[in-house]
């Protein structure tokens, strides 16, 4: 039985989580940190603590899908005390992304903004289509819930990157987050991410490649956050199982 520590157990995926884990036949809820109360009842067996280094300890694999300070401080002391990670929180800054690699020297780390095969899918058409559609404007459109904490989603920047690198460019050097004003026209190699924000949404993206007399549109959706749920399972039971470095979901589901 896999013992599996879940850092934001009290969140909309960490209550899922514990969830499917409850009932999985291979792997258990085992350490649930907490830093306010559950809005629901957690399972009497697990260990419910606020120690981020017990959380580490005592399981052997640990999910991350809280905030990106939550995620940093569990990288730091993750350096101290190595152990397999699945992290799905999104947000990171440029520091927290080298922590994220810094750390997966020394422990085996899967790290996907977005943990249903469905995205990973398209992340692959999306360079596809960016690079035989060399001449089409491409425009970035993302949909989420009214909660969600950042902007634009972790799963529209690694869209945004699979794009730009179809055509040999780096994102950050021509990613496009708002039009205001007097802008003048559309250069060529812009990207454009917009986030939406309301109601439930659970994640939706749209990838647009626009051109003169036609454009071709590429939607993922989710409908139910199960899907990211069972996606950073699988990639629990399997990262245990790999020498030390950084993994994305599409390594896990063999893409
Ligand atoms: N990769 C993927 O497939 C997916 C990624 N995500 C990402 O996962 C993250 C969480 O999403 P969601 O569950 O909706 O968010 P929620 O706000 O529902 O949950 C966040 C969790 O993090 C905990 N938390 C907050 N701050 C800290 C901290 N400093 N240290 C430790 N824990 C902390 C909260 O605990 P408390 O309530 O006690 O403060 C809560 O349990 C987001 O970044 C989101 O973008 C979401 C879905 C899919
Ligand atoms: O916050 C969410 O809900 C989600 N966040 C992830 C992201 O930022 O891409 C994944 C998914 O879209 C849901």
């Amino acid at each position: 039985m896999i013992d599996v520590g879940i850092h934001g157990s009290t969140g909309r995926v960490g209550r899922l989580l514990i969830e499917n884990l409850i009932k999985d036949k291979e792997a258990r809820p085992h350490v649930l940190h907490a830093l306010e109360d559950f809005n629901f009842t957690p399972p009497k067996e697990a260990i419910v603590t606020d120690d981020v280094v017990e959380l580490l300890q005592k399981s052997a694999v640990v999910i991350d899908f809280t905030i990106a300070m939550g995620c940093e401080t569990l990288l730091e002391n993750a350096l101290k005390h190595p152990t397999p990670l699945v992290i799905g929180t999104t947000g990171l800054n440029e520091h927290q992304q080298n922590l994220l690699k810094e750390a997966a020297n020394n422990m085996p780390i899967l790290y996907s903004t977005n943990m249903s095969l469905g995205v990973a899918v398209l992340n692959r058409l999306v360079e596809l289509a960016s690079k035989s559609l060399s001449d089409f404007d491409i425009e970035i459109v993302e949909q989420h819930h009214r909660f969600k904490k950042d902007a634009p989603s972790g799963t529209a920047l690694t869209l945004g990157e699979h794009a730009a690198r179809g055509r040999g460019l780096n994102l950050d050097d021509v990613r496009v987050s708002g039009r205001n004003g007097l802008i003048g026209e559309r250069s060529k190699d812009e990207i454009a991410i917009m986030a939406l924000r309301g109601g439930d949404i659970v994640g939706r993206h749209t990838v647009g490649f626009y051109n003169d007399g036609e454009f071709i549109e590429m939607n993922h959706t989710a409908t139910s956050r199960d899907t990211f749920a069972k996606g950073a399972i699988k990639a629990a039971k399997w990262i245990i199982n790999q020498p030390n470095g950084l993994y994305t979901i599409s390594d896990c589901l063999g893409l």
